[in-house]
């Protein structure tokens, strides 16, 4: 066989061998970072700059308020501009903050926050340079009695360094009053006045889209994890939607914590000791660990039979290996789990009930527990019932909705306008309606507008609809990924017949029930970097199940008692229809006066279906003194079905708001 001759040798290969710069490699692979197409792109965008604004006010102690507004400029071109009421930012750490990828605050403590990486935003502002070729903008104020500075900032890729485009590399600072105003108008910025904060505008290739994974979805489930901002957003069409608190205190301040031993692995012990001080082996252990005390540290070291004295710079590999091993024998109590801040119950139903139109909401925070060493917390709560939106609808609403969709079918329309209804119930209202399944909503004629809307009111739209999961991880919004994450596994696995839903083997249960689950952690594990999905710990998941348990408890005995007062309402029904003909037929026999024995045999009919007649109140008590009380617990809300507002996908613009606050 003739030798293979060499393509390329070592000396060759190496001249093409170079480093690369991290903002190099993730413009390269913007899909990992959640900018893989035009409308996640979009969302991405928000989603950074709304944790960060969350992150800043909370760790600031100052309740967010956030304005958000979306802009299109060209065709396919938004501009983003996103402001809050935070700490503002210095202005030597605007440029590294908004122009340098892997640069932030979060990476290096184990606290809970919604940001971790220090890459969010900066990614953000450098696919908007890459896509539209304009500068991030950013505006931050510190205090009140100190100008507002600006900056247009480029991010270098090379060399993963800002470049800053304004006042001769330096941005410039806004002069008060009508002379800033003015400034700010003419760089086609706004800024909300306030005495501190920060807004950043970025323009960017997007496309704007309702529905599913829209930025829509992820700012009104903010909104349900965080009863405690107010929200102001201005979509791409101009309408407006505002979300104001329902708490008025903000959540306790997350407290940081050393890492557990259980949670740290042999290469980053090996890194942990190497980068130390040159301290002994057991001050090592006390100092940069939660959970070690002297007693401890002296049992590891004589477990891995390393002198408590020895320098951690002159460790060899073969003892820190010791170390390790002798970390996993040895019990060390759990981590404190004091600093992991859970939304609590109180305001998982507030924020719930705001946002959800529903009759029944339960809630349930779980006890800390701890996976690789890291504590967290799982948090469920759960709406069920309502009336369906779409029969919430008036006929003069429904011809605005369609007037305003961009949707192109009426299949379409229906599952993107109404929260909750999925492909099933639409194609059941398409079907009862008459129409062409390929019908566009905009084009509708009147008469079949009237058939449309008819069909709306008509078919029961909570007859196979499929449990909604609202996922949270440190109460961000998780909108991609669902079946990879373990919060959907666990959803599926849990029976949830047992609790009045009729669920197929390993699917979703059905009924019009919204869930949402709540995990809060030092450290969430996702399973990628774009934090969409949680990894399947059997902790976790042990934690997920027994609070699902917990609010499908309560559901349970909800329903059933909610089927009881019906059945008896039924039979109820069916004596009154006959008592009158009974009491006739009854006096011809025996003479009795028909009127008395009709009214007693009405007492007779109630005090047997006396079901029927319980109320109750708020917290699913019954209201009536009776022994068979149906007890809940305090975690509960139970709504008149009557006083619902429709779960409709638009649109309340300001005013309207503001009317139906004070009507
Ligand atoms: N609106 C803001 N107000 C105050 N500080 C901010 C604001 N936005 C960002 N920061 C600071 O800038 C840093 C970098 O933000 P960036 O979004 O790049 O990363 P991150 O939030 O730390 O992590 P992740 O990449 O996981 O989102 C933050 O850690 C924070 O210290």
């Amino acid at each position: 066989m003739a030798p293979t001759s060499r393509r390329s040798d070592a000396t060759k290969m190496a001249a093409a061998q170079k480093e690369i710069s991290v903002s190099e490699f993730f413009s390269k692979n913007r899909h990992l970072l959640g900018f893989d197409n035009p409308r996640k792109a979009l969302l991405t965008t928000v989603k950074e700059a709304v944790d960060n604004s969350l992150d800043a006010c909370e760790e600031a102690g100052i309740l967010p308020e956030i304005w958000v507004h979306i802009e299109p400029t060209s065709p396919g071109k938004y501009k983003v501009g996103i402001q809050d009421n935070g700490p503002g930012i210095l202005k030597k750490q605007i440029p590294l903050i908004f122009g340098k990828l892997l640069y932030g605050s979060k990476f290096h403590r184990l606290r809970q926050s919604r940001g971790q990486q220090g890459i969010g935003i900066s990614a953000a502002g450098m696919y908007g340079v890459q896509t539209t070729g304009k500068p991030v903008k950013i505006v931050s104020k510190v205090s009140v009695r100190k100008p507002a500075h600006y900056y247009e900032i480029q991010i270098d890729t090379k060399r993963n360094l800002p470049k800053i485009l304004n006042g001769k590399g330096d941005g410039v600072d806004i002069p008060p009053g009508e002379k800033g105003v003015k400034y700010i108008e003419q760089h086609g910025i706004e800024w909300v006045p306030q005495d501190h904060g920060t807004r950043v505008t970025i323009e960017l290739e997007a496309k704007y889209v309702r529905g599913r994974g829209s930025v829509d979805e992820y700012l009104e489930q903010t909104a349900i994890a965080n009863p405690h901002i107010t929200l102001h957003y201005i979509d791409a069409e101009d309408y407006q939607y505002d979300y104001l608190r329902s708490a008025e205190q903000l959540p306790p301040e997350a407290k940081e914590i050393k890492p557990h031993p259980y949670g740290v692995e042999i290469g980053r012990l090996a890194t942990m000791l190497e980068e130390g001080d040159a301290s002994s082996v057991s001050e090592f252990f006390r100092t940069k660990f939660s959970r070690v005390t002297p007693a401890i540290a002296k049992k590891l070291c004589e477990t891995a039979k390393v002198s408590s004295r020895t320098n951690t710079h002159k460790l060899e590999r073969p003892q820190i290996e010791k170390l390790y091993d002798a970390i996993q024998s040895t019990r060390i109590s759990p981590p404190a789990t004091d600093c992991i801040c859970p939304i609590g119950e109180d305001l998982i139903l507030r924020g719930l009930h705001h946002v959800v139109p529903a009759e029944f909401y339960a809630a349930a925070t779980r006890p800390p527990a701890v996976y690789r060493g890291n504590p967290f917390v799982v948090e469920v709560g759960l709406a069920y019932g309502g009336t369906a939106p779409t029969q919430n609808v008036t006929a003069d609403l429904l011809l605005e909705l369609l007037e305003e969709t961009d949707t192109r079918t009426v299949r379409q329309f229906l599952i993107n306008t109404f929260n909750g209804l999925g492909a099933d119930a639409a194609d059941r209202i398409v079907k009862e309606s008459g129409l062409k399944t390929r019908q566009t909503p905009g084009k509708l004629k009147p008469k079949e507008r009237e058939k449309l809307f008819h069909a709306m009111k008509n078919v029961n739209v909570a007859e196979g609809q499929q449990m909604d999961i609202l996922r949270f991880a440190n109460r961000v919004p998780l909108q991609f990924q669902q079946a990879a994450c373990a919060v959907t596994q666990t959803v599926t696995s849990t029976n949830w017949r047992g609790y009045g839903l009729s669920q197929s083997r390993g699917a979703l249960p059905k009924g019009p029930v919204r869930l949402m689950v709540h995990i809060a952690s030092v450290w969430v594990p996702f399973t990628s970097e774009s934090k969409e999905a949680i990894a399947a710990y059997p902790e976790i998941q042990k934690e997920i199940r027994l609070g699902l348990q917990s609010v499908g408890r309560k559901l349970g005995m909800f329903l059933r008692r909610r089927q009881k007062a019906k059945q008896q309402t039924d039979r109820r029904e069916v004596f009154m229809r006959y008592l009158k003909e009974v009491a006739g037929a009854v006096s011809v026999i025996n003479a009795a006066e028909q009127r008395e024995l009709y009214d007693q045999l009405i007492t007779v009919a109630k005090k047997h279906t006396a079901d029927a007649d319980v109320k109750m109140d708020d917290r699913g008590k019954k209201i009536v003194d009776d022994p068979t009380q149906l007890d809940l617990g305090e975690n509960v809300l139970i709504v008149d079905p009557a006083h619902h507002q429709a779960a409709i996908n638009r649109v309340i613009t300001a005013p309207e708001a503001a009317e139906e606050t004070s009507a």
